[in-house]
């Protein structure tokens, strides 16, 4: 079997170890005491959003199960997503993103300047969502984005968008448990949502022939508030663990959704939960599939650690960016390599 295309290879330092480290994985959290409305047990609830305050602080991952996401919806949406893959490379490109619009299929992503082993189609929550024409700071021109309609599977769109919504749905109770965890009113974070630039994210991660040297995706941060993820069973994802450093693998769960703070949460809460790196490893014998969801505010949100979190003790430690400048330059820097490290939150840190 050949060797992957140099533009694959990752630096020896970021290469993944094969033998892979399942001990002590990220904690799975049941989410059945918000799942009925109707009878409020507050000490389940109580109980609950300690858990996912301490899963937050202690590894930024976790995995949730009984969180109310219809099952059948998720295997119509996953068989959706294997015959769209299944597809000629023709057919797919029909749908391709382009550079002005970053919605569809793309084969050429690349994180760190590394170039991904993987396909991707991504669509929308909101069509149309806004954003900024372009990351310059004076430039307060705002476009719109919108979703392709892929022809095939038939009823793809229609099954995406119906995901969508539990999706949203899960992403708020999420965010409410988050806010309380941090002390702070359960709806906080609700009104940088109403127009939010969220998107979902088919992931196909083809057999590779050199499973050592390339990666599916490079060890990242998310950018955005949440990330939830549907992984299949071939498994794949790894965490760097924090009290160790190590990478581990993210045992799949069925039925379960594995949720990740991200950056914006970080910076929310200034520092007291963290966004942590994670990468996926590629298998020579085995394809997968995994669908994450990106829960992102509005454009025009001003990102900054919150008034209620912050004092003379624990002063602000980052400066506020704005996210839809943020997530532009991000779209455009990953479209294709680039010499530069593309923009981070750290870059906004008060030193
Ligand atoms: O495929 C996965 O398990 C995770 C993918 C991921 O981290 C991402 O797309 O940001
Ligand atoms: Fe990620």
């Amino acid at each position: 079997m050949g060797e992957v295309d140099p533009a694959f290879v990752q630096e020896q330092e970021h290469r993944p170890k094969l033998s892979i480290i399942e001990a002590k994985g990220i904690p799975e959290i049941d989410l059945s005491p918000i799942l009925n409305h109707d009878v409020q047990n507050q000490s389940a609830i109580d109980a609950l959003v300690k858990e996912i305050g301490s899963a937050s602080k202690e590894w930024g991952f976790f995995q949730v199960t009984n969180h109310g996401v219809p099952l059948s919806l998720r295997q119509r949406l996953e068989e959706a997503s294997r015959l769209f893959f299944a597809q000629s490379l023709e057919e797919k490109k029909k749908v391709a993103r382009d550079e002005i619009n970053p919605t569809g299929y793309y084969d050429t992503e690349h994180t760190k300047n590394v170039r991904d082993w993987k396909e991707v189609f991504d669509f929308l929550s909101q069509d149309p969502t806004f954003v900024p024409l372009n990351s310059d700071e004076g430039d307060d021109q705002v476009i719109q984005w919108s979703n392709p309609s892929p022809p095939y599977p038939p009823q793809f769109r229609a099954i995406i968008e119906e995901y969508l919504e539990e999706m949203e749905k899960l992403a708020y109770k999420l965010l409410e448990l988050i806010a309380l965890s941090l002390g702070l009113e359960a709806k906080r974070f609700e009104e940088f949502f109403k127009l939010q630039t969220s998107f979902i994210r088919f992931n196909h991660y083809p057999p590779c022939p050199s499973p050592h040297l390339a990666l599916g995706v490079g060890r990242h941060k998310d950018a955005g508030a949440l990330t939830i993820l549907a992984q299949d069973e071939v498994g794949g994802l790894e965490v760097k663990r924090k009290s160790d450093q190590e990478w581990v693998l993210v045992k799949p769960t069925p039925d379960a959704y594995i949720i990740n703070v991200g950056d914006i949460i970080q910076v929310w809460s200034n520092d007291a939960y963290e966004s942590v790196e994670h990468r996926v490893v590629v298998n020579s014998q085995k394809e997968r599939f995994s669908i994450p969801f990106f829960f992102f505010p509005a454009h025009d949100t001003e990102v900054k650690p919150l008034e209620e979190l912050i004092n003379e003790e624990n002063p602000s430690k980052y400066r506020p960016y704005n996210w839809g400048k943020f997530l532009v330059n991000r779209k455009s820097s990953n479209f294709q390599k680039k010499k530069a490290e593309n923009v981070q939150i750290y870059h906004y840190k008060i030193a």
